[in-house]
């Protein structure tokens, strides 16, 4: 077993949705994440995992770019969607955004009505013509995030009405409601219950395959439930990346074991 930097054996992936090559992020004169290569499958949900401030959140929002809004960070490398560079001066971060939407560790509903949450997207991006394709479109968001039931009679309601879990599924049919490529989730259960937690792991086996979806998580057996693809990061670097069930069975790496063993964390 090797302690160098792995291979990343599912680079150059011929289905991959999302490529990065040479990422990395500074805060100021820090360096946060240190040349990540990967490649973020179309048809599988990726999992980030590793300790505490290894650069797994910074480096999923470089993704969507994200850090634009952080006043010191800097990304350096390229990140391609579908062969366009995200980073290239022409790219429209408001469009980006909707194509690569992010769900974050702590549900951040508007606060406005449930309608008004999943339409607010819609409406900017100009998805609607009128009232009764707006209506669809929220109905199938929330169906897609399998929140229909619980609120299709109090559509009118405040959406941080809602239990936490209910909150979380809102903003991921906010998210789906402007038809994105790519999801990202930062922790999307760290504020859960186990019975919500569950729910939302449920969901993203429902929108895998429809969505590439990327999870930053702590959790391991969160990590071994919901995706086919890990990738470990340590210090800011990708350390190694496989499929899941490798990744926790057979590791390649002695830090990607020592960690998944619960040797450091
Ligand atoms: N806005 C910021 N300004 C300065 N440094 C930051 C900022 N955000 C993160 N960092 C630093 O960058 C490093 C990576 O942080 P990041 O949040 O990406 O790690 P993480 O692996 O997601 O951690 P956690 O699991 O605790 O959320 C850490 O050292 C952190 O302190």
């Amino acid at each position: 077993m090797t302690d160098t930097v792995a291979a990343t054996p599912l680079r150059n992936d011929a289905a991959a949705k999302m490529t990065a090559r040479e990422v990395s992020v500074f805060y100021g004169a820090k360096k946060a994440v240190d040349s990540v290569s990967i490649d973020i499958s179309q048809d599988n949900v990726t999992a980030f995992i590793g300790p505490s401030g290894c650069g797994k959140s910074t480096f999923l929002r470089t993704l969507n770019r994200m850090n634009d809004t952080i006043a010191n960070a800097r990304v350096e490398g390229q990140i391609v969607l579908d062969g366009e560079d995200i980073y290239a001066p022409a790219m429209d971060v408001v469009q980006l955004r909707a194509r690569v939407g992010m769900v974050f560790q702590k549900p951040n509903p508007f606060p406005k009505s449930i309608y008004e949450n999943v339409a607010y997207g819609p409406r900017i991006h100009g998805l609607a013509d009128g009232r009764a394709q707006m209506d669809e479109i929220v109905e199938r968001s929330l169906k897609r995030a399998g929140l229909w039931e619980e609120v299709k009679d109090r559509l009118q309601d405040s959406g941080t009405a809602l239990s936490g879990g209910q909150q979380q599924r809102l903003c991921i049919a906010r998210a789906i409601a402007v038809d994105p490529e790519v999801i990202l989730m930062d922790e999307p259960c760290s504020a859960l219950d186990p019975i919500a937690t569950a729910r939302i792991e449920e969901l993203i086996h429902e929108l895998r395959g429809r969505y590439a979806i990327v999870i930053v998580t702590h959790n391991m057996q969160q990590a071994a439930r919901v995706s086919q693809r890990t990738a470990f990061f340590h210090l800011g670097s990708l350390v190694e990346y496989g499929e899941t069930s490798e990744i926790f069975t057979n590791p390649r790496v002695e830090r990607t074991k020592d960690y998944i063993t619960g040797r450091y964390g």
